[in-house]
């Protein structure tokens, strides 16, 4: 499947996704998990971030997410550590959790196969076995999806997700061809410009989301901040703007109203030194709505500037590439 295809089966993949977890077969531990580290790199490590966010109102303990070879010192026999990585072979996430493993942490994980999938059955390690397939970043609801049942297994979270995903699910029916259309405006103003994406610190991670998406699919360097914090320097940063730079700026309707007004002072000012500056308003009820509906958004706004560009959205080789080289070592 092209990446276009991809992205067109993400509403599929989430109904799945919930097949997939209601079927895992986890088990409960006695320990009482004092903090949660989720650990994973690129479009696996985004959907932990994403769901870290998502929890952030009834998760009462810390959850840190990782996207490196080490695991913080503070990961002991109380931590639950998740490893997610779609290939199971990434040798970040392999190490990290080889780390959690020394540290006797809990550990769960998330994977379609690979060497962390073998160690996960040796070793009798919870773990959600996602569909075969390629590009990690285009299984992100797997992923996504499966965060929340491992979360909800050692009781951290509880079952209301499922509910809100299948809400997701009605919402991007129902605004499929809207998303679709907004995304490919906003792909024909970012053409030729470097994205620069902005929105609430709690959909950081969505807007994370978008810029690797552009990374990957579109091939265009792009940045991204959250506010307020951006507020307190990158704002500076604006007098040395110019039409070059393509403002997206997410806008949520559970901002806090003192960052809406943020947004609309911040408005103002970036205009005065480019003359895009696009607002994309979420739908949904909930937050994790909002959030399924803008990473469709972001997916899609990537997709088409893709296209605009004659990119191939899929391939990564300067990755592979990469990889080869660190092979060699
Ligand atoms: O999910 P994993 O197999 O661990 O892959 C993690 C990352 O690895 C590579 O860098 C891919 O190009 C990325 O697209 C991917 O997100």
């Amino acid at each position: 499947m092209n990446m276009k295809e991809l992205v067109e089966n993400f509403i599929k993949q989430l109904e799945e996704a919930i097949e997939i977890g209601e079927n895992a077969n986890l088990t409960s531990c006695d320990k009482e998990i004092s903090n949660i580290v989720i650990t994973g790199l690129g479009g696996s490590g985004i959907g932990g971030r994403i769901v870290a966010q998502l929890i952030e109102e009834q998760c009462k303990v810390p959850v840190v997410i990782n996207n490196t070879y080490d695991i913080p010192s503070f990961v002991g026999s109380n931590s639950l550590v998740i490893a997610s990585s779609f290939s199971g072979n990434t040798e970040e996430t392999l190490m990290a959790l080889e780390q959690a493993i020394e540290r006797k942490a809990e550990i769960a994980i998330i994977t379609s196969g690979g060497k962390i999938l073998d160690l996960a059955k040796q070793r009798g390690y919870n773990h959600i076995v996602l569909p075969q397939g390629d590009s990690p970043r285009a299984m992100l609801t797997y992923s996504l999806t499966q965060q929340f049942y491992l979360l909800a297994n050692y009781g951290i979270i509880n079952t209301n997700f499922k509910n809100e995903i299948e809400q997701s699910i009605l919402l991007l029916t129902e605004s499929l061809e809207k998303i679709k259309q907004e995304a490919k405006e906003v792909a024909g103003k970012l053409f030729g410009k470097t994205p620069v994406l902005y929105s609430e610190a709690k959909y950081e991670g969505v807007t994370i989301r978008f810029r690797q998406q552009l990374n990957e699919n579109s091939k265009v360097l792009c940045w991204h901040h959250a506010l307020p914090e951006m507020n307190h320097n990158e704002l500076v940063g604006w007098a040395g703007g110019k039409d070059e730079y393509a403002v997206v700026m997410f806008r949520n309707e559970d901002d806090f109203y003192r960052t809406k007004k943020r947004m609309d002072i911040t408005k103002e000012v970036i205009e005065k030194y480019t003359d895009t500056f696009i607002e994309v308003h979420s739908k949904g009820s909930s937050r994790i709505q909002r959030s399924l509906y803008l990473i469709l958004f972001g997916d899609w706004v990537s997709v088409y500037l893709s296209e605009l560009r004659e990119v191939d959205s899929k391939e990564v080789n300067i990755i592979s590439h990469l990889k080869g080289e660190l092979a060699k070592i």
